[in-house]
């Protein structure tokens, strides 16, 4: 079965405490209840930076500013016992967007910073990759996930990028 095509982009904003991200509590769908990145389904047509542009307006109201995306690697979730459930991720990071940022009804969306991650919220993967994605190194990781679908059966670096 062919994954679906996703895109994540990670809001960056500087504190006194160091980089901080936006991720939020998904309310609805796959992953309910967890802390995610925001992004979602590409749709016909469009392109990866595109969705991504597209799910943060709908997901929290703000408007990426054109060319301020950066490509931040992929991720490749395998579900080996829900293979309706792979998908093939792209990520972004993005440091300027316009707009305030607001709840949705899919997301609730919530800073933090880059050094303490609400890691016993999120998939259990996300302490493998997204540490790296935020220190700005864009890497293609896989991720298999075990029977259970929750625990990381195999995770992996494909290959480092270009930052
Ligand atoms: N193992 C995993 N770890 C992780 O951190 N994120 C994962 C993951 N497997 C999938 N994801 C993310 C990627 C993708 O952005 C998201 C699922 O996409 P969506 O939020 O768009 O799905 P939904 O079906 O809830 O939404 P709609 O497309 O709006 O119906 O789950």
């Amino acid at each position: 079965m062919m994954a679906a095509r996703v895109a994540l982009c990670f809001l960056l904003r500087a504190s006194a405490d160091g980089p901080e991200v936006l991720l939020g509590r998904k309310k609805r769908g796959f992953g309910l209840g967890k802390i995610v990145g925001l992004g979602g389904h590409l749709e016909e047509g469009e392109s990866a930076a595109e969705a991504a542009a597209r799910e943060l307006f709908e997901e929290a109201g703000v408007t990426l500013v054109e060319g301020a995306m950066r490509p931040a690697g992929t991720v490749d979730f395998r579900f080996p016992a829900r293979p309706e459930w792979d998908m093939e991720c792209s990520m972004f990071t993005c440091t300027r967007w316009t707009g305030e940022i607001a709840e949705s009804e899919e997301i609730e969306p919530a800073w933090y910073p880059a050094s303490a991650l609400p890691l016993t919220d999120m998939w259990q993967d996300a302490d493998h990759w997204l540490p790296v994605v935020l220190s700005g190194v864009a890497s293609d990781f896989l991720v298999v996930m075990a029977e259970d679908n929750e625990t990381v059966a195999k995770f992996s670096v494909k290959g480092a990028g270009q930052d």
